[in-house]
């Protein structure tokens, strides 16, 4: 299925407030202390909603239709996706040679109680790192990740997220990046050093020649 024109960013506008709806739900389910029999009830009727949306889905190698993959539109990426109904979702921007990333973690997110689980961290610190080297010109995967726990992140609390790009050594890139509370931005939760690996033509091809092939 493929949409232009005015077609577009209705099909965009609706996905992203379809995904609006969806974390509304996965918070809502998650905190929830609603009777057993209001439970079975949501169950139900959330499988009737799902049902339509099944009908026409694409495969494993088909870019969505609201997507631009060369433009950096990706609706459904599970942690800036405005579509995506895990996505906090984190919201990123440029201040100079520095991404910045807001979001707010809810339930869905715990790992000890009331504080975030070490792996989205983690999750968050990787897409911003990412971000910050394709935006420097350096694109590449993820090789290594090494996290520092400082303070634990808590839930329902505005956070900060920082990253920028510290080295290009070849086909090799290494970023920096951070957590804070929104607050408190000198007080230091979670700090990551992600190295990243630009693929060769050959790489890319094996990895992504199926995507690639059918997009655009
Ligand atoms: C406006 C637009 C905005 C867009 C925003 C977009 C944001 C996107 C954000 C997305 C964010 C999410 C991002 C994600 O989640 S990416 C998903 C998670 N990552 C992966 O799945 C990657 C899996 N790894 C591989 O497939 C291979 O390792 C690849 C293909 C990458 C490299 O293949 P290979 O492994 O065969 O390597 P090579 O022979 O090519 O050599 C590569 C060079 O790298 C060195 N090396 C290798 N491993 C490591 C290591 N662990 N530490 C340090 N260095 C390492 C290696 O020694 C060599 O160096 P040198 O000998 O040349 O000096």
């Amino acid at each position: 299925m493929s949409e232009n024109g005015n077609g577009l960013p209705r099909r965009r506008a609706a996905i992203s407030d379809l995904g609006e709806a969806l974390r509304l739900l996965v918070e809502h389910a998650t905190a929830t202390e609603a009777p057993t029999e209001e439970i079975l009830r949501a169950a139900e009727r959330i499988r009737q909603a799902a049902a339509p949306l099944g009908d026409r889905v694409r495969g494993r190698f088909d870019t969505a239709s609201a997507d631009d993959l060369l433009g950096g539109v990706r609706l459904y990426n599970p942690v800036t996706g405005t579509g995506s109904a895990f996505a906090p979702p984190l919201k990123i921007h440029r201040e100079g040679d520095v991404a910045i990333g807001v979001c707010t973690l809810g339930r869905a997110f715990e790992g000890p109680p009331s504080f975030a689980h070490g792996g989205v961290s983690a999750m968050l610190l990787d897409q911003i790192l990412g971000y910050a080297v394709t935006v420097s010109g350096h694109p590449g995967m993820t090789v290594q990740l090494d996290t520092g726990y400082r303070a634990p992140v808590p839930l329902y609390t505005p956070l900060r997220l920082t990253a920028s790009v510290t080295a290009v050594d070849g086909r090799r890139i290494t970023a920096t990046g951070t957590i804070t509370t929104a607050d408190e931005p000198t007080m230091l939760l979670v700090e990551a050093t992600g190295v990243f690996v630009a693929l060769r033509a050959e790489q890319a091809q094996r990895l992504f020649g199926p995507v690639i092939g059918r997009s655009g």
